[in-house]
């Protein structure tokens, strides 16, 4: 609220992210939606009273969900074709407003601050955006291959918009009354107030303010919101099983086998269920069920090589994985380092990545009546430079 006129702040949020290759506000970065972490900082400044989303129709409900809980009154609508037409479907919605804020969903790290000062100059003055002074020096490009410079402009006029912008409901309104049709093709709302000739102004900005357009703007977020590294452990037993084959870290060893649905692999299946864990991606069962017949008798090294994978597209790297079996036989040290090489192979990392030892069991429990065989991991990941 300000002066007694309600502030509703508008989430652009109807984008499908052609530029970046993924609808940008579903993304989840550091535990939370785009769209959310959004919303979040707008519903945090003690000027906004409500908010609305504007998201690609048929998205309404999972919009919802995201508002839910930030403490401000929530409204979600269906946005339109261009982005001024989702936020036109915003303003239309605001009924109670005084001042609307126009906030970008792709613009994740506004502060509560900067939506306040821009909604105090809306109120004030009609129109108002944040933006940044440029500091490169400009030049106006003319021709195509290659291009050539026409001229160097005169950087101390020139500022590069951000969001929030901020607007007298009323005014707005009009502005996109004036428009007509053509209000579709602008790229910022401030720019059909402009036309109109009433002032705008400019409330500085925050450089860390910027838009996720492209795809290193995704990963320049991640890179904030995101830990560079993460642990996972990994537990996993198996029964000896007479008659099959031994395969421990992916390599075959004399005696009896154990029992399982793949080749039994009970050291590359708790370094699996480690780095599953360290990527937040659950575990062995969930991507590789043993109702599934794809994976009956199939070596653990092919499902190393997948969890490596899944793990990747996740934006992370093996670090390294530590794995301790728990087996009075087979005798383990005399093969650890071929262990280490296949293990390594499928992880895709260098055998110094990954260490294998093992201990009896001193004679006690399951392993020390030698029943079966326990493997004990952990591995670190780390985001992996994209
Ligand atoms: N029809 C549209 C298009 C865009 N937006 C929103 O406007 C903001 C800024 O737009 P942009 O970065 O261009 O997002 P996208 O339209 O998703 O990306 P692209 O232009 O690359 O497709 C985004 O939060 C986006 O969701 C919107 O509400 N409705
Ligand atoms: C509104 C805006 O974020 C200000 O910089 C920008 O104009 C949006 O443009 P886009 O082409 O829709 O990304």
């Amino acid at each position: 609220m300000i002066g007694g006129e309600r502030v509703v702040a508008i989430v652009a949020a109807g984008g499908s992210g052609q530029r970046a290759g993924v609808a940008k506000q579903w993304l989840v970065l550091g535990g939370e939606t785009v769209l959310r972490r959004a919303a979040r900082a707008l519903a945090a400044s003690e000027a906004v009273d409500a908010l609305v989303a504007v998201v690609p129709a048929g998205e309404e409900g999972r919009a919802e969900r995201e508002l839910a809980g930030l403490g401000k009154p929530g409204r979600v609508v269906a946005g339109g074709a261009a982005r001024a037409d989702s936020v036109r479907n915003g303003l239309a919605a605001a009924e109670e407003a005084g001042v609307v804020l126009v906030h970008d969903a792709a613009r994740p790290f506004a502060s509560p601050a900067l939506a306040g000062r821009v909604a105090e100059a809306a109120a004030r003055d009609g129109a108002a955006l944040a933006a940044v002074p440029v500091t490169d020096t400009v030049k106006r490009a003319a021709g195509a291959e290659p291009p050539r410079v026409a001229e160097t402009l005169d950087r101390r006029t020139l500022w590069l918009a951000q969001t929030p912008q901020g607007f007298r409901r009323a005014l707005l309104l009009a502005a996109y009354e004036a428009a007509g049709a053509g209000a579709s093709a602008v790229t910022d709302e401030c720019a059909l107030v402009e036309r109109m000739g009433a002032p705008v102004t400019l409330v500085p900005g925050e450089a860390g303010n910027f838009k996720i357009t492209a795809p290193e703007d995704v990963e320049r977020a991640r890179a904030i919101l995101e830990a560079p590294v993460a642990t996972g452990v990994g537990y996993d037993t198996h029964r000896f099983a007479p008659g099959r084959r031994l395969v421990l870290g992916g390599v075959e060893f004399e005696g009896d086998g154990l029992l399982g649905h793949s080749d039994a692999d009970v050291c590359a299946h708790a370094i699996g269920d480690a780095i599953l864990g360290a990527a937040g991606l659950g575990d062995l069962g969930r991507h590789f069920p043993d109702s599934d017949p794809a994976w009956k008798g199939v070596s653990s090294l092919v499902l190393l090589r997948e969890i490596a994978r899944k793990a990747a597209e996740r934006g992370w790297r093996v670090g390294n994985a530590d794995v301790t079996l728990a087996a009075r036989r087979p005798k383990i040290a005399p093969r650890a380092e071929e262990m280490r090489a296949r293990l390594a192979e499928a992880l895709g990392v260098s055998p110094a990545q990954v260490n294998v030892k093992a201990t009896t069991g001193e004679g006690m429990g399951f392993v020390g009546r030698e029943e079966g065989i326990a493997a004990h991991a952990i591995a670190l990941l780390v985001r992996a430079a994209r």
